[in-house]
C-alpha cells in the first residue's frame, strides 16, 4: 500500500453553507508552496510564522479573483498537525469556499479524509488516541457538562491515569523479574506472588471504579433520556416548550396533536436532559397517530427517566391507569398538571397506584410548579451519585469501556492464577495482557485498522 501520510492535504474546516467566514485548511510539507502561487499579497514563503495575511486568492491560469481573504501561516512544528499549516479564511458561502478548495486541490494538495488532520496530530505525537477521540466528543457535545468532560479528556486527564496504571504494572513486572533472577533468597516465591496479588487487586479496584463512571459519563455526554409520557392533551408538548423556553412543539387543545417523537437537548438545574416529547398514548384508529403511539411506547422502554403527565382537572381515566401500569418500576416522576383548573382527580387513589414516586403539581399554562420540577429532577440526578466523580475522570467512550472491562478481567485472571498456585511466569502473561489492553486506550499500542475505523467517524476538515 502507498503511504499517503506525507501528502499535503486540504479540506473545508467550517460547516458547509452560508456564514460569515469559511476556512479552508491545508496541512503538509507543501502547504506553503501550494497556496503561495494562488495568493496575491505578501510572499507567504517569506512571512513570519503564526501570522495572518490579507490578500486575494486568484486563479493563476486566467488571473480571475476567486475571493478576498485572510491567510494564516503556521509553520511546523507548533501547529495542530505538527506540519506546516496554512488556513485560508474566505467569505462564507458555498461558491467562494468551493472555488478556493478546488484551486488548492488542482495545485498540489489532495482532499483530506474525515478526521485526517487530527489523525496526523496523533501520528505526529501531539495527541494520544484518547485525546483525539476527545476532539470528536467536543464537536458533538450537546450540553455544557459533556463539553467539560471532553475538555478534561483532551487535556490528558484520562491518558495520565492510564499511563500511571501501565507504569505500575511495568514496575511490578520488573520486580518479579528481579526476584526470579535471585531465587537463592528464602521465600522469594512467596514475596513475588504477594507483590503480584497486591498490585492486581489494587488496579482491579481502580478500574472497577472507572467503569462505574461509564453510565454517568454516557448520561453527561448524551443527556439523560427523559421521556414525557401521558394520554393526549395533558400538556406534554407544553412542558417541552416551557423547559426549552421555546415554542418547539405544536400545542393545541386537540387531543392527538403530537404525532411523532420530538427530541431536544436542555439543561435543567445543571442536569443535561435529552427531552423526548411523545404522542399521547391512547387507542386510536388513525393510521398516523397509531405509529406515533407505537413510538411513544418505544420511548418508554429506552428512557432513563419518565415524566408521566396526568391532567388533575379530570378524573383518572383507564388510559392514565394503563400508563401508570406500563411505567411501573421504571425511573418515574408523576406530574399533576392543570392545577389552575378545579381538581377532579382522586389524589388518594393516584397515590395508591404510584406508590412512593415523587408527585409534582404544575400549571404549565401559568408556569407554576416548574421550579419544584427542576429541583426534583436535579435532586434525583445528583443523589444517584451522577455528579459524585465530577472532578475525576469520567469514562464516556464505548471503546474505552470495552478495553477497561477486558483489562479488569485479565487482572482477575492474575488473581485466579495466584490462588490456583500457577507458576509465576504464567501469571505474568495475564499481567502483560492487562498492560497491553490499557495501552490501546491511549494508542500506545494500536493497529492501523483501528485508526482508519476511528478517524473515519470524524467530520471532514477536522
Ligand atoms: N483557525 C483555527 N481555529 C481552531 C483550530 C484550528 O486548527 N484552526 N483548532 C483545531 O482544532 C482548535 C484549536 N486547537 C489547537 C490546538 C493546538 C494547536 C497547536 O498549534 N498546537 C501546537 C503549538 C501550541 C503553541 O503555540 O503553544 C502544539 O501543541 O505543538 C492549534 C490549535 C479550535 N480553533
Ligand atoms: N388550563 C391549562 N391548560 C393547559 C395546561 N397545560 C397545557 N394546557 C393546554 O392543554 C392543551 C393540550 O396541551 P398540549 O401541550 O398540546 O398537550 P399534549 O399532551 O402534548 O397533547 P397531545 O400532543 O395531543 O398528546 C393545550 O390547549 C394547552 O394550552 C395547564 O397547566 N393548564
Ligand atoms: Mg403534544
Amino acid at each position: 500500500m502507498i503511504n499517503t501520510d506525507q501528502d499535503t492535504i486540504a479540506a473545508i474546516s467550517t460547516p458547509i453553507g452560508e456564514g460569515g467566514i469559511s476556512i479552508i485548511r491545508v496541512s503538509g510539507e507543501d502547504a506553503l508552496t501550494v497556496v503561495n502561487p494562488l495568493f496575491k499579497g505578501k510572499d507567504l514563503t517569506q512571512v513570519a510564522t503564526h501570522t495572518i495575511n490579507y490578500g486575494h486568492i486568484i486563479n493563476p491560469t486566467d488571473h480571475q479573483v476567486a475571493d478576498e481573504v485572510m491567510v494564516s501561516v503556521m509553520r511546523a512544528p507548533k501547529t495542530y498537525t505538527k506540519e506546516d499549516v496554512v488556513e485560508i479564511n474566505c467569505h462564507g458561502g458555498l461558491v467562494a469556499t468551493n472555488r478556493i478548495l478546488q484551486l488548492v486541490l488542482t495545485h498540489g494538495a489532495r482532499l483530506a479524509e474525515p478526521g485526517e488532520f487530527t489523525k496526523r496530530a496523533f501520528l505526529n505525537g501531539r495527541l494520544d488516541l484518547s485525546q483525539a477521540e476527545a476532539v470528536m466528543d467536543l464537536i458533538r457535545a450537546k450540553t455544557d457538562k459533556s463539553m467539560d468532560v471532553a475538555m478534561h479528556q483532551l487535556n490528558g486527564d484520562l491518558s495520565n491515569l492510564i499511563r500511571q496504571f501501565r507504569q505500575d504494572i511495568l514496575d511490578v513486572l520488573a520486580q518479579v523479574e528481579v526476584n526470579i533472577d535471585y531465587p537463592e533468597y528464602d521465600a522469594v516465591e512467596e514475596m513475588t506472588s504477594q507483590l503480584l496479588r497486591e498490585k492486581a487487586t489494587d488496579l482491579q479496584q481502580h478500574i472497577q471504579g472507572l467503569l462505574k463512571t461509564a453510565r454517568q459519563g454516557k448520561v453527561l455526554r448524551d443527556g439523560l433520556a427523559t421521556a414525557i409520557i401521558g394520554r393526549p392533551n395533558v400538556g406534554k408538548s407544553s412542558l417541552l416548550n416551557t423547559l426549552l423556553h421555546e415554542d418547539k412543539a405544536i400545542v393545541t387543545n386537540v387531543a392527538g396533536t403530537t404525532r411523532d417523537v420530538i427530541e431536544e437537548y436542555v439543561n435543567v438545574e445543571g442536569v443535561p436532559l435529552k427531552l423526548i416529547d411523545t404522542a399521547g398514548i391512547r387507542h386510536t384508529d388513525d393510521q398516523v397517530e397509531k405509529i406515533g403511539v407505537e413510538r411513544s411506547r418505544q420511548a418508554i422502554k429506552t428512557a432513563d427517566l419518565i415524566l408521566l403527565l396526568i391532567d388533575q382537572s379530570r378524573p383518572l381515566s383507564a388510559e392514565d391507569k394503563d400508563l401508570i401500569e406500563l411505567t411501573k418500576g421504571l425511573a418515574r416522576m408523576v406530574i399533576l398538571n392543570k392545577t389552575d383548573l378545579p381538581t377532579a382527580l382522586d389524589l388518594a387513589e393516584l397515590k395508591q397506584l404510584v406508590g412512593d414516586d415523587v408527585i409534582i403539581k404544575t400549571s404549565i399554562a401559568n408556569q407554576s410548579g416548574m421550579q419544584e420540577l427542576g429541583a426534583a429532577i436535579s435532586h434525583r440526578f445528583f443523589n444517584e451519585g451522577i455528579e459524585a466523580h465530577h472532578n475525576d475522570v469520567l469514562i464516556t467512550n464505548a471503546r474505552h469501556i470495552s478495553l477497561l472491562t477486558q483489562a479488569e478481567q485479565a487482572l482477575g485472571d492474575v488473581l485466579a492464577g495466584l490462588n490456583d498456585g500457577l507458576p509465576v511466569d504464567l501469571v505474568q502473561i495475564d499481567m502483560t495482557t492487562a498492560w497491553n489492553l490499557l495501552g490501546e486506550i491511549t494508542g500506545d499500542s494500536y493497529q492501523d485498522e483501528l485508526l482508519d475505523q476511528l478517524f473515519s467517524q470524524f467530520c471532514l476538515g477536522k
